[in-house]
């Protein structure tokens, strides 16, 4: 068995990870902390793992992560970086949550982070945890950055076109909403029900901490810098994010078998038939990513549509599918999860 530790698993993707891993075949639940919550049962706070998770939280400064196998990072950006060398000089995995490990650039991290980078040595040995992309370098890792919600939903819904270099990559937008557990389990006015709910906004116009990441991850697969509008949106969802993608086609092409054919073999991938709108809700607690292809009226101009679950595919899911790889496990491990409805 493969011993398992969260660090903040009091929050929306810690909790989400333990849903997760409740299922999951090879796994021993090892330690899952909180500095708030130190000494209370798992299921007492959330009832819905009763039966399914028996041990209480422990404050991360006394959890002996160094015991397991795995130790998950579900914090606040800047928290992994001080822990993860120790923990992989013990021979522990780390896959962090936050986005500690995913700019490779270290300035461009810590301008948009604003923070000092506590462990800048281990960035260049970190793997980016998207599978459809990085899988073999992820086999291989000892620490994973996986990526961020708006990161993951954006990069899946370009990457075809981008792999294929049809389109003209010094344009692309990419409009996304997202529900508000995107924003995390601690208390912000914004996040409020009165704020959020009946409500719709964008924010972050003048530039978002996840623009850096999709364009390092979209000039990556380009093979040079890309140019990227994006605007994120918060919307009165609970989860899900929404990704409305535009690109220029460069020459003609047959977009949808290009897409069909990108994630023909991807398990976390779902191509729609030709003319589809995904719904958030198609993808609520599975870790999937649906994809419709458009080209209004034949012009020169391509609609992608992707959807995911920001708490699965984009967070806890996705980390649970990159321990699965590292592990050399069935990728569908712990994942099986079919979407809930209504
Ligand atoms: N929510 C989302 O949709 C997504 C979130 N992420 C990223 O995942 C990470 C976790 O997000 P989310 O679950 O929403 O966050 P939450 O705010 O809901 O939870 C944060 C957790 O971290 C713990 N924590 C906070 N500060 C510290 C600290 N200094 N040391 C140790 N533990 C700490 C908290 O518990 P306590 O304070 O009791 O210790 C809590 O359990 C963030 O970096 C976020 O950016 C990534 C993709 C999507
Ligand atoms: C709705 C909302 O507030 N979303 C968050 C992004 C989600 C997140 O947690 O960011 P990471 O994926 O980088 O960890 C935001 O815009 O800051």
């Amino acid at each position: 068995m493969i011993k398992v530790g969260i660090v903040g698993g009091t929050g929306y993707t810690g909790v989400e990870l333990l849903r997760l891993l409740a299922r999951h075949p090879e796994v021993k639940l090892t330690a899952v902390t909180s500095r708030k919550e130190e000494g209370m049962p798992v299921a007492e706070m959330y009832p819905s793992l009763r039966g399914w998770v028996d041990i209480a939280f422990s404050d991360p400064a006394k959890a002996d992560l160094k015991q397991c196998d795995v130790v998950f990072f579900a914090t606040p950006n800047g928290i992994a970086m001080s822990q993860a060398q120790a923990l992989l000089d013990a021979g522990v995995k780390v896959i962090d949550l936050a986005a500690d490990y995913r700019i490779k650039d270290v300035s461009t991290w810590e301008h948009w982070y604003g923070m000092q980078h506590a462990s800048p040595g281990l960035i260049a040995e970190a793997v980016y945890g998207l599978p459809e992309i990085n899988r073999e370098q992820i086999r291989q890792a000892r620490l994973i950055a996986n990526p961020g919600c708006y990161p993951t939903a954006v990069q899946l819904g370009f990457l075809p076109l981008i792999e294929a270099g049809i389109i003209d990559t010094s344009h692309l937008i990419a409009d996304c909403k997202s529900g508000v557990s995107g924003a995390g389990r601690k208390a912000e006015v914004h996040a409020l029900f009165a704020e959020a709910g009946d409500n719709f906004k964008a924010y972050g116009v003048a530039g978002h901490r996840h623009l850096p990441e999709i364009r390092q991850g979209l000039a990556r697969v380009a093979g040079h810098e890309v140019g990227l509008t994006f605007v994120p949106h918060l919307t009165p969802l609970i989860r899900g994010i929404h990704a409305t993608l535009y690109a220029r086609l460069n020459k003609p092409a047959d977009i949808q078998a290009l897409y069909e054919q990108r994630y023909a073999n991807e398990q976390f991938v779902d191509v729609l038939p030709a003319g589809s709108h995904p719904e958030t809700r198609s993808v609520r607690g599975a870790n999937v990513c649906r994809i419709a292809v458009h080209q209004p009226q034949g012009g020169d101009t391509v609609v992608i549509l992707s959807v995911i679950d920001n708490l699965v595919k984009g967070a806890a899911g996705q980390a649970l599918q990159n321990m699965n790889i590292l592990f050399g496990l069935d990728e569908r491990a712990g994942l099986d999860v079919v979407p809930l409805l209504p």
